[in-house]
């Protein structure tokens, strides 16, 4: 296969950098007029993957709305993943994980080695461990062309507390980053190891430039604009993928209004490039 940065590289190009999160939240099912069970998981997320998986570059399933509902409700996120992935978009697995090395290794296990049923081209994951922590889901990512992206600086209101948190090397954000850069050194077009920064952040001092690519949610529901990409990243924003859940399934139940909110997201955040 090829590196998880040059499969993204090419996605960007080919479909845009607008991400969807398949987050099955109660309220979404309500809205929807379904009820809280496991086929109305499954209808919904299908319905998502039908309208959205052929038309954006990434799409980002976060695993607790799926695991809610048991081995079941992770049965649902397996077809999930597949489906997205044989309509040609990249499954970025929403997990945040992180453990000790040896659990670490697990969680590779799991998500990232194509004979895992939950195998994905990339997922979200935990540095509070230490980033060492997650060698592991790295060489993982090696090994299986895989994408790994690491909180940094999360949308949140809390995430402050612990990521402005200042050592003898610097913040702890500007740590994670430095690790990231030292991962991504010389890869072309891009590294295949990325920041997770929250659009809702206002601006960073932080050194952005890491030769890799942002998972940017908190655009959308959250408050977000293009606005806030062009001020946070600046030209790195060309990297960027701008996440939103909610904004966009609140168009459903109807595919064709999915899949024009989802292709509306995608023209918003065109001239990023730019
Ligand atoms: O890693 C993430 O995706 C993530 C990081 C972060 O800092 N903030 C954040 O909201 N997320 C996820 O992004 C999605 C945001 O959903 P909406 O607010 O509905 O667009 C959820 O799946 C969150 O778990």
């Amino acid at each position: 296969m090829t590196d998880f940065g040059t499969r993204l590289a090419r996605a960007i190009e080919e479909r845009g950098r607008f991400c969807v999160g398949i987050d099955p939240h109660v309220a979404l099912l309500q809205q929807w007029g379904l009820s809280d069970d496991v086929a109305s998981l499954e209808r919904f997320a299908l319905t998502v993957v039908e309208a959205v998986a052929p038309v954006v570059g990434v799409v980002k399933p976060q695993s607790a709305f799926y695991e809610r509902f048991g081995s079941r409700g992770v049965a649902v996120l397996e077809r999930v993943i597949a489906e997205s992935r044989a309509a040609g978009a990249l499954v970025l697995l929403d997990v945040k994980r992180g453990d000790i090395g040896s659990t670490s290794q697990a969680y590779a296990d799991a998500y990232l080695d194509p004979a895992s049923p939950l195998a994905s081209d990339a997922i979200t994951a935990s540095p509070y461990l230490g980033f060492g922590s997650l060698d592991p889901m790295v060489e993982a990512c090696r090994r299986h062309d895989a994408g790994l992206f690491v909180l940094v600086l999360t949308s949140n209101k809390e995430g402050p507390e612990v990521q402005h948190a200042r050592g003898a090397d610097g913040t702890v954000a500007g740590v994670v980053l430095d690790h990231l850069r030292r991962l991504n050194a010389d890869a072309r077009p891009i590294g295949s190891f990325g920041a997770v920064i929250g659009a809702t952040i206002g601006s960073t001092e932080e050194d952005l430039d890491i030769n890799g690519p942002f998972l940017v949610p908190g655009y959308g529901a959250q408050g977000g604009t293009t606005d806030d990409l062009r001020r946070i990243f600046g030209s790195a924003a060309r990297w960027a993928l701008p996440s939103s859940s909610r904004e966009v399934l609140a168009a459903g139940p109807d595919v064709t209004a999915l899949r024009d909110a989802a292709r509306r997201g995608n023209d918003a955040v065109r001239g990023l490039d730019a």
